[in-house]
């Protein structure tokens, strides 16, 4: 049976082929004490200002703490005086044709609007629809998944000054979600891996370097068992390597990365790593350990057309509703997209008001230590803004 595909795409704007994949480097950071470096340009934001001299964006609120961090983000952007107008957009999957999709309307919505914030959405364990996250992600055709984490001053944790860069393909490899049954018994997964998703994903990973002043890029796989799927995807690499000969390329087993992640992160802070789907998933989360948790790292998926921008972590349902939720990741998910909406001033005027909130201490979330619920940290914040 085969289990996999069960989403129709019917995106259209924003649904390009891979070999119409044409990703402009970019362009420049906006002064920032956090590296959130989803600034690039991808084809350039094509939103414009309504007549109202505000964007619309799209808003996907999410599931369990979904609600309560993204009205965490509304209030914030409303005391800050945002020039953004919330298109709120319902994702649950419908059935049309026999097929489940996402609805109609949210699929406009981001293809009007060009870019969305998301909240996080849960995925049924072993039944049920498919991966929304995963399903936006390929219907939109958000190729690369950036997850920057660094050190948030003023709040300790085992290490200081991380500051790690990292890449996952976005569209196939473990997660293109081709299964089916062999026999009773016996199930097999597809990894795969293309060199056009390779190619594209690798070329935006060293033109982020270059973007974000990084001088070293490095993939990181297991080419060593995989060495089809993973040893097309390096192979790919060096071609790609290639082409930014002012940048040093290396490679790295994904095992051997975990190890030096968690035992001294401080070397990875020079390099973009660049990686197939399932290990960047996994690294990212990992990374997020380092740097105090989940609440604190943020996100962007990005395209040629269309970007998403949301937090690595999930629903949490097991503090959902409950107003004991960070935001902070959210947050920093949307000064990324400020920063690529060109709104750097924005971007720069919520992001210090968030630092000096979390450095003072006095009203942060439980999950770094203090009693704040999540609405009282967002008051804090906005009466930190300029
Ligand atoms: N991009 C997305 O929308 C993602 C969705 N998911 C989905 O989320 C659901 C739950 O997955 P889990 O494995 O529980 O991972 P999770 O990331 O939701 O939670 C893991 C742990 O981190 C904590 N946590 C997460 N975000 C937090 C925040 N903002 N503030 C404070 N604590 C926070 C949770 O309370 C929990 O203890 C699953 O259905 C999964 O499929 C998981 C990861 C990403
Ligand atoms: O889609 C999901 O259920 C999980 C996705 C995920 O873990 C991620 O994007 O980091
Ligand atoms: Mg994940």
């Amino acid at each position: 049976m085969l289990a996999s595909r069960s989403f129709a795409s019917p995106a259209r704007q924003c649904l390009r082929s891979a070999t119409a994949s044409r990703w402009a480097p970019a362009l420049v950071q906006a002064s920032r004490t956090y590296s959130t470096p989803a600034t690039h340009k991808v084809g350039g934001f094509k939103g414009q200002k309504g007549s109202d001299g505000k964007y619309t964006v799209t808003l996907i609120e999410g599931d369990g703490i979904g609600p309560e961090i993204a009205q965490s983000v509304k209030d914030i952007y409303s005391a800050a005086n945002v020039p953004i107008k919330w298109e709120s957009v319902d994702v649950t999957p419908r059935l049309k044709d026999g097929k489940t999709v996402i609805p109609d309307e949210a699929i406009e919505s981001v293809n009007r609007n060009y870019v969305a914030l998301k909240g996080p959405l849960a995925t049924p364990v072993g039944k049920g629809h498919v991966s929304l996250n995963l399903t936006l992600r390929r219907t939109f055709n958000l190729f690369a998944n950036v997850r920057p984490c660094k050190s948030i001053e003023g709040f300790k944790t085992p290490y200081d000054n991380v500051d790690t860069v990292l890449i996952r393909e976005n569209t196939e490899g473990e997660y293109s979600g081709i299964e089916h049954v062999v026999v009773d018994g016996v199930v097999q997964s597809i990894k795969l891996i293309t060199r056009e998703a390779s190619e594209r994903v690798l070329r935006f990973a060293f033109q982020h370097a270059e973007a974000i002043g990084r001088k070293k890029v490095r993939a990181v796989h297991k080419a060593t068992i995989m060495k089809m799927s993973d040893g097309l995807f390096l192979s790919t690499a060096r071609d790609v390597a290639k082409e930014f000969p002012h940048i040093e390329f290396d490679a790295e087993l994904l095992d051997n990365t975990c190890l030096k992640m968690v035992t001294d992160p401080l070397p990875y802070n020079d390099k973009v790593l660049v990686m197939p789907n399932l290990y960047g998933d996994i690294l990212s989360d990992m990374c997020a350990g380092l740097i105090g948790g989940l609440g604190l790292t943020p996100s962007g998926n990005i395209g040629d057309e269309c970007s998403i921008f949301e937090a690595v972590h999930g629903s949490a349902p097991d503090i959902a509703g409950k107003q004991l939720a960070n935001p902070t990741a959210l947050l920093l998910s949307s000064i990324m997209m400020l920063q690529h909406m060109g709104l750097n001033a924005h971007a720069t005027n919520i992001q210090n008001a968030i630092f000096k909130t979390i450095a003072e201490g006095k009203s942060i979330t439980g999950d770094l230590g203090g009693k704040a619920k999540t609405f009282e940290y967002a008051d804090a914040v906005i009466k930190n803004l300029k």
